[in-house]
Formats: structure tokens, C-alpha cells, sequence
């Protein structure tokens, strides 16, 4: 059809079996550039799995990814990152003994010709190169508001504040596509608000945002789309009010009561 855009990510029946389990069992969406979709369902649904099957960090049984148009199939994940595919983790993962700077230059590692041990070895004597990367990675500290940390170790930081370390260091690989895993877990809701400011910039900057969160007002003012899973099973996909009020989300995931409360709730 002319003048639609052609998704940035293709999911296409991603299955994934763990011995008798079926963790993702044909699962099909996809994911329209500039926007934000969401990915919810119960404990156990298979959200993360997803993530870590479009991440490339663990091998599908079946189906097939796709970004921009081109196969990730069999492609590493390091590669996916190259490819425009840049992820956070539900569980931060960091290196706790770095300096905040350093953190976001690990994540720089796609787009540098010189490998990240070489540069921090010679630190203090930066070649252009890398001048521009500590540049690069003060800049993403000051878009995340973590500037005034640049140098302090990044296990020292509080805890909402290494989740927006770890955004920092997923744009260094400058993403087309950005995955966030719980971005909003354990933050204040101060916190989760600023996050949604955040986000909102990431997405008017032209920024293709897939999220799994459980805290649902955070979900629905954000997404544009949201897919439901259950059991590894599509159950549901749709704007946020669609989804809210679809009878089968409700009895799988929200609840009556919740689903009551997050009326109004959609951006
Ligand atoms: N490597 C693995 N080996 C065996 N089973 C696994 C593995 N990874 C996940 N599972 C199982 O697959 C199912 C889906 O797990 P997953 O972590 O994807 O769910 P989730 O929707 O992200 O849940 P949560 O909201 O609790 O994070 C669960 O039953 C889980 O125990």
C-alpha cells in the first residue's frame, strides 16, 4: 500500500522450546518505525524469551526476525547490534567496577575500529577516535541527566540511576531499534515519570521503542501498540485501550479492578 512504512521489526512464528516446554510458541508481531510497543503478560508469558530470541542471545526452534527488511537469522548478537538492535536487561547488567563514562563507551564497541580494553589502556591519550567517543558518551550522559556522575564507579550509583546508565550505554551502539526489558522496575514513582519524559525524547528523536513492563499506567501512557502474551501464546494486540478492555487480557492478565483504574490512562 502506498504511504505506509514498512515495519522496522518482523516477528514471525518465534518459537522456542526448553525441553518439554514451549516458552514461545509461534509468535507473530511487528514492530512500526518511530513508534512505541509494548510487550506484556503474566509472569512466565515468555516476554524476556522474546527478547533474548530477537537479541540473538538465544537460538529460536523456529520462525524468523527480521529488522528493516533484512534476516537476524543465525546472526550473533553482537552482529544484531551492528545491525541497528541495541538492548537493556530486566536483571542491570553493568561493569559495577568502571566509571559511569567508561560503561557507555563499552557500548560504543560496535561502531569503534580500536576494541575498548586498548582504549581505556590509554586512557589520557586519546586518539581523535576515541576523543569523540568520550564526547559521544558525555552527551548520551547528559541527554540520560547523569552528567554530574560521569566519573563515579557505576555500582556506587542508586538504583534508578544504573537503569539510566544502562539506556546510556544501549544508545552508544546507535540503535534504530531500542529493547528495554523493565526499564521502569524498582524506580520511585518520580523516577518512572522522568523515565516516561525520557522515553517520549527517544521516540520525537525518530527512536523505535519495544518495552516489557509490568507496571501498567507506565505501558499504556507510552505504547502505541501493545502485544499480549500468555503461556508463550499471543493472546491479544492492539492500542492500549484495546488491549485494556479485550475480555481475554483481562482474565489472563489485568484483572477487572485493574483494568477499571487504567481508564484514561493511554497517552
Ligand atoms: N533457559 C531456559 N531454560 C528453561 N526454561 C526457561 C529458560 N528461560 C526461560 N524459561 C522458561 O520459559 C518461560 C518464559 O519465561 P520468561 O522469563 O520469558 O517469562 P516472562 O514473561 O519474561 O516473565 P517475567 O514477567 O516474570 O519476567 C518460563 O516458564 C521460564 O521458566
Amino acid at each position: 500500500m502506498s504511504g505506509m512504512a514498512s515495519p522496522l521489526l518482523e516477528v514471525q512464528d518465534l518459537t522456542v522450546r526448553f525441553r518439554g516446554l514451549v516458552a514461545v510458541d509461534h509468535v507473530n508481531f511487528t514492530v512500526e518505525p518511530g513508534t512505541v510497543h509494548g510487550l506484556i503478560g503474566p509472569n512466565g508469558a515468555g516476554k524476556t524469551t522474546c527478547f533474548n530470541l530477537v537479541s540473538g542471545l538465544i537460538p529460536p526452534s523456529g520462525g524468523t526476525v527480521r529488522l528493516a527488511g533484512a534476516s537476524l537469522d543465525g546472526l550473533p548478537s553482537w552482529k544484531r547490534t551492528r545491525a541497528g538492535l541495541s538492548r537493556t536487561f530486566q536483571n542491570i547488567r553493568m561493569f559495577q567496577e568502571m566509571t559511569v563514562r567508561e560503561n557507555v563507551m563499552t557500548g560504543m564497541h560496535a561502531r569503534l575500529a580500536a576494541s575498548i580494553p586498548e582504549i581505556l589502556a590509554r586512557f589520557g591519550r586519546f586518539r581523535p577516535e576515541e576523543r569523540q567517543a568520550k564526547a559521544r558518551a558525555d552527551e548520551l550522559l547528559a541527554f540520560v541527566g547523569l552528567t554530574d556522575a560521569a566519573d563515579r564507579r557505576a555500582g556506587d550509583l542508586p538504583y534508578g540511576d544504573q537503569r539510566r546508565l544502562e539506556i546510556a550505554r544501549a544508545l552508544a551502539s546507535g540503535p534504530k531499534l531500542l529493547l528495554l526489558d523493565e526499564p521502569a522496575a524498582g524506580m520511585n514513582p518520580t523516577e518512572t515519570q522522568a523515565l516516561v519524559g525520557l522515553l517520549n525524547r527517544l521516540k520525537q528523536d525518530g527512536l523505535t521503542l519495544l518495552l516489557v513492563e509490568h507496571d501498567m499506567h507506565f505501558v499504556m501512557s507510552l505504547c502505541d501498540r501493545i502485544t499480549v502474551l500468555n503461556f508463550g501464546r499471543k493472546i491479544a494486540e492492539g492500542s492500549p485501550r484495546e488491549v485494556r478492555e479485550d475480555p481475554a487480557v483481562i482474565e489472563a492478565y489485568l484483572g477487572a479492578k485493574v483494568a477499571e483504574k487504567l481508564k484514561g490512562s493511554e497517552a
